[in-house]
């Protein structure tokens, strides 16, 4: 009965929603992870873990001296009310927040080091976190070559099938990842850290959004991972009872405080002991959440105190803890004591164990497929022996020379070329940031050209020449800074996952991000200029042509560097707002509103700022400098016949083009060094 059901959930996880009706008829197949390469297993425990916010001038402590351990090989829920801190532990455990954190963690019961254990980890956040405009296949390949990029292009291939297979997204692996489902983006999430088989996972909320048949995939496909010895750990709302009975260990929250730690299966026992009946019927998951809830009056103290905050561990075959009689409050400064003196003896021993091994065992091992219940037996029975565990375990085996001493899975130059070739890609593909821009470029292009047309030449037309190459600036610098500041934030959720699960370094994915855009930039600028240029009529000479177009280039680099540190600094609406209002200064004073020498003195130091000054003065430069010609003039008098004299009232007679070129490369490279600056500092608050 029990493998029948087995397979019919196997069958279940594994084929597309679309042939719901083939399920009888499709034999069931191996799926087994052969390929990917063996991790060491983690066990995970952490002991009077308390979190601290302030909040004013007060502070507000989230997490009240928390203790619990989490074993390989099991599907852990962390379940709790709603504010009960569940999303803060999960945090606290995958080192996404270490400011405000007190107490010890422990891996493999020894002082956890976050270097090596986020080499080992992975976070799946939330919300997918995923790029739109990639298929299947090509985020599989781009994360293959990030995370295991030493091993061969065919090796990289046989484990991407392998894994989308298990997944059950080899039939969509051409399929845009915007168009997956919501179950499916959730396993392609799942997929893309599969990829270097990490020992320990992280889920938040794997459920939330998605009906009652892919929340049961998405957790028995936990489930699959955990039984191939991984540590697989998620916080889960309230799930409906098919679904608890599917973890193996639960680590419940409310107020802050541990109410249980245990097997799934011993909690209604547990709850029966201290007075709390669960109604015959009644999902204990519901149940648990309604105690913590106070639904039942306030239990919340016995709970906490009966499970000692964490540190009781209730196994099945273990004695449930015996209620103490306590003086009503929690017994946490007692357990800060103990457990003080305990870490302080290991530190000195370095050999520090739990005070309760673990009992590894699953009741609800009966409802997985036979080929995962003979990992979990294998690794049962290998426990006590590493060779054996290494040979018969998907996940086993220590750490190998590369995994022990390696940052990132590939060279900072490779990924900087992968990053490079992914943001090309999806550029390409990203209609606002291609074809929107560039038909804006030629349509304004025209249509300026139309208004003033032909006027370059005519001495009596200088003024409005000169209104020409202001706007000339104002358009570059709007469109390309804010282009970034749309999307550059959006790209930001990403950033963070991928950099937090040490797919590459900051360095590389900004410099990918920086120099990717600069071939766009840069033909949209020439395709521009090259219409105004030539339908105003300005000189015909290549040289002012050249001069023209390298003022205009930098001036759409620097303001899409301005865009890079508003994006990166802040979102999208406040970007949208603050960085047009920022502009206004740099705008009035570029010297054409205002000449240099009628501006205060004390206000002066603004022109230095304004690369918006830098850039017309240069056009102006490449128009009117360097001997140029008188103009010609179809009226009576041209006051402007001469250039010198425009130049005279512009105050430029004696401005030099190359200062204003080094000035706006100067500016640009300090604007990109402040953009990186930010987004460190962002990735780091952000947690
Ligand atoms: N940075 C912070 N500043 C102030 N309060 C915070 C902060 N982070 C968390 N909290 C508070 O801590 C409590 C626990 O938050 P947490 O997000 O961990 O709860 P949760 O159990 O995951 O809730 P939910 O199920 O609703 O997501 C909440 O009351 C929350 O408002």
């Amino acid at each position: 009965m029990a493998s029948s059901s087995s397979n019919i959930h196997e069958n279940i996880l594994f084929q597309s929603r679309s042939s719901d009706v083939k399920l009888q008829i499709v034999p069931v197949q191996q799926k087994k992870l052969n390929h990917v390469t063996r991790r060491e297993k983690v066990g995970l425990s952490f002991s009077n873990l308390s979190f601290t916010v302030k909040q004013g001038k007060q502070d507000k402590v989230i997490l009240k001296d928390v203790s619990g351990r989490i074993r390989p090989g099991e599907l852990t829920a962390i379940m709790g009310p709603s504010g009960a801190g569940k999303s803060t532990l999960l945090n606290i455990l995958t080192g996404y927040k270490t400011e405000g954190t007190r107490g010890e963690i422990m891996m493999n019961d020894r002082v956890r080091n976050l270097s090596k254990f986020r080499k080992l980890s992975a976070y799946i956040m939330q919300d997918n976190q995923l790029h739109g405009n990639l298929t299947v296949n090509e985020a599989m390949n781009v994360a293959s070559k990030l995370k295991i990029g030493n091993k061969s292009a065919k090796d990289r291939e046989t484990i991407i099938a392998e894994i989308l297979d298990t997944l059950g997204l080899l039939d969509h692996r051409t399929t845009m990842t915007s168009g997956l489902s919501g179950g499916q983006k959730k396993r392609l999430s799942i997929a893309l850290e599969l990829v270097s088989n990490p020992p320990i996972m992280f889920f938040d909320e794997p459920t939330s959004g998605l009906d009652s048949s892919s929340c049961f995939q998405c957790i028995s496909l936990l489930k699959t991972l955990a039984a191939g010895g991984r540590t697989i750990i998620c916080t889960i709302h309230q799930p409906s009872a098919r679904l608890f009975e599917m973890f193996d260990h639960l680590y419940t929250l409310a107020d802050g405080q541990c109410v249980y730690q245990g097997s799934t299966t011993r909690l209604v026992e547990f709850l029966g002991r201290l007075g709390l009946q669960c109604p015959p019927y009644h999902n204990p998951a519901s149940y648990i959440i309604e105690v913590a809830c106070g639904e039942y009056g306030n239990h919340t103290r016995t709970l906490v105190n009966a499970i000692k905050n964490g540190k009781e561990d209730i196994q099945n075959g273990q004695p449930l803890p015996t209620l103490e009689i306590t003086d009503g409050l929690n017994n946490s400064e007692k357990f800060t004591h103990d457990i003080k003196n305990t870490i302080a003896a290991a530190v000195n021993k370095s050999d520090y164990k739990f005070e309760n091994e673990p009992v590894y065992k699953s009741t609800t091992i009966s409802a997985l497929p036979k080929d995962v219940v003979d990992d979990i037996a294998k690794g049962d029975a290998a426990k006590d022996d590493p060779e054996k565990a290494s040979a018969n375990s998907a996940l086993l085996g220590g750490p190998t020379e590369e995994t022990a001493t390696k940052r990132y899975g590939t060279s900072e130059l490779d990924q900087f070329f992968i990053i490079l070739k992914r943001t090309l890609l999806f550029s390409r593909r990203d209609w606002t940031l291609m074809y929107l821009r560039f038909f804006a470029h030629i349509l304004v292009g025209f249509l300026i050209g139309a208004l003033y047309w032909q006027i370059g030449n005519d001495g009596n037309k200088v003024l409005s020449n000169l209104g020409f190459l202001f706007f000339n600036m104002l358009f570059l610098m709007y469109t390309s800074m804010t282009i970034t500041i749309l999307s550059f934030p959006l790209e930001m959720p990403v950033l963070l996952k991928e950099h937090f699960n040490r797919w590459y370094s900051l360095r590389s994915y900004y410099l990918a991000i920086t120099v990717s855009d600069m071939p766009f930039q840069t033909i949209f600028c020439i395709v521009y200029v090259a219409i105004v240029y030539l339908m105003t009529a300005q000189p015909l000479e290549i040289f002012r042509f050249g001069m023209f177009l390298s003022a205009c280039l930098l001036v759409s680099f620097v303001a899409q560097s301005v865009g890079l540190v508003v994006g990166a600094a802040m979102n999208v609406q406040n970007g949208v707002f603050l960085a047009p209002v920022m502009s206004v200064p740099f705008l009035l004073f570029s010297g054409f509103f205002v000449s240099f020498d009628a501006i205060p003195i004390y206000l002066r130091w603004i022109t230095y700022l304004s690369y918006i000054r830098y850039g017309f003065e240069g056009t102006a430069l490449a128009t009117y400098g360097f001997d140029r010609a008188k103009l010609q003039c179809f009226v009576s008098y041209c006051h402007f016949k001469s250039p010198q004299i425009t130049l005279e009232e512009l105050d430029m007679i004696n401005s030099s083009y190359l200062v204003d070129a080094v000035a706006l490369v100067a500016i640009f490279f300090v604007l990109r060094i402040a953009a990186y600056l930010f987004l460190k500092w962002k990735l780091k608050t952000n947690r």
